[in-house]
């Protein structure tokens, strides 16, 4: 780990590492990556663990005929979660502490700012912060729905170097490696694009999530915003003593050159836009005080609510910026229909600009 320098990292475990014969925790795996904890604490390197596995571990404990439903995963997670935090706790010398999210707390800029300062506390006095999704309150449209893009997220919140996702495989092959004897392991990803993700399939154990799309969707995140991203094997205690004496013994995605800026990365991978306004002329005149008008939108596309994002786009297509809406879809198209009327102009004066300079990222010129 000495060559890598790393000041903060996210460790993202796998729910097959957890319970890997799904009747319970095990320690089996978890001692090994416990201990890695430990060492990297050590060496001065401050760890946030994003752990996958309450729904595996919590399953042994419900009727198998029932296994299926949402309702029952939601139980299973909650009582499998305690379990999990009980194991973990039970390998530290030092405090931990449990954090569960779900994308309605990520996707909101004052909760999120609120988790990173929590997360920033714990650090600071040398807890160690276990994160998870709330499996339990989510629904569709609140969940992130599995840990890798979960994981990325909270590395990007932390300000984390580098983000390890340890899972069952030794790292991204060109195919499943389950499924064809003849997969190839990549050691080095310098860039992503569709024929990396064409690589990657599901998983196929019992109690995985997302499989390789989604890692490879965690590290697109992660090294948009300069996190170097792993895909490790956690079963095997080699990958461990190979991390910490400096080489990589999975796959590595190489962080972007140029990461973007925070508030960008949080409204392109984290919030993301619920809809768009397009505005007349260049980024330039459409955006020079950083605030929109009502009456420089052209088109409202999708819908949207106050403290939404949304994207800004020119009326020549060119993606100008993200922001937080002030308006609702709803208003702007009422505002656009009823220009002229005094009830509009008077609610334009009382709410102010659509977007004010305060909320808005400039994306840049593409
Ligand atoms: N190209 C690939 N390279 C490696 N693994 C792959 C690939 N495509 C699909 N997979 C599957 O992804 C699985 C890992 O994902 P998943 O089961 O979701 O793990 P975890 O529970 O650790 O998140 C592997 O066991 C493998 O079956
Ligand atoms: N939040 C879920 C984990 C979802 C998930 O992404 O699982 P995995 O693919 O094993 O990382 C749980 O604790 O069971």
């Amino acid at each position: 780990m000495q060559k890598f320098k790393w000041r903060r990292i996210v460790l993202k475990v796998g729910s097959a590492l957890i319970a890997p014969e799904q009747d319970g925790c095990r320690s089996r795996y978890l001692l090994t990556i416990a201990q890695f904890i430990v060492r990297c604490r050590a060496q001065g390197i401050e760890v946030i663990l994003v752990s996958s596995g309450s729904v595996a571990a919590g399953s042994h404990l419900f009727p198998e005929q029932e296994k299926r439903s949402v309702t029952m995963k939601k139980a299973m997670a909650a009582a499998g979660q305690t379990e999990m935090m009980a194991m973990w706790d039970r390998f530290f010398d030092f405090p931990s502490a449990q954090i569960l999210l779900t994308h309605g707390d990520l996707r909101d800029r004052e909760r999120y700012t609120s988790i990173r300062e929590t997360v920033f506390t714990l650090l600071e006095h040398g807890v160690l912060p276990i994160i998870n999704e709330n499996d339990t309150v989510t629904t569709d449209d609140l969940k992130v729905g599995d840990n890798d893009n979960l994981s990325a997220m909270v590395a990007a919140a932390a300000d984390a170097d580098a983000l390890m996702i340890f899972s069952d495989v030794d790292g991204l092959y060109d195919k499943n490696p389950n499924l064809n004897e003849d997969a190839v392991l990549l050691p080095e990803i310098d860039s992503i694009d569709e024929s990396i993700y064409a690589m990657a399939g599901c998983a196929t154990s019992a109690v995985g999530t997302g499989g390789m799309k989604t890692k490879i969707e965690a590290a697109e995140k992660a090294t948009s915003h300069g996190i170097t991203t792993f895909i490790l094997n956690g079963f095997k205690e080699q990958t461990f003593n190979r991390l910490l004496e400096g080489d990589n013994p999975g796959t590595i995605f190489k962080p972007y050159d140029k990461p973007m800026q925070e508030a960008v990365h949080w409204m392109t991978h984290t919030a993301n836009e619920q809809g768009e306004v397009v505005v007349e002329g260049s980024i330039d005149k459409s955006t020079e005080d950083g605030c929109i008008r009502s009456d420089e939108i052209v088109a409202v596309h999708g819908e949207f609510g106050v403290g939404d994002t949304i994207l800004v786009r020119s009326d020549d297509g060119t993606r100008l910026a993200k922001a937080t809406a002030n308006y609702s879809s709803c208003l702007l198209n009422f505002i656009a229909d009823n220009e002229q009327s005094e009830f509009s102009e008077k609610m334009q004066d009382s709410i102010g600009p659509v977007v004010s300079e305060k909320d808005i990222a400039l994306l840049e010129k593409s």
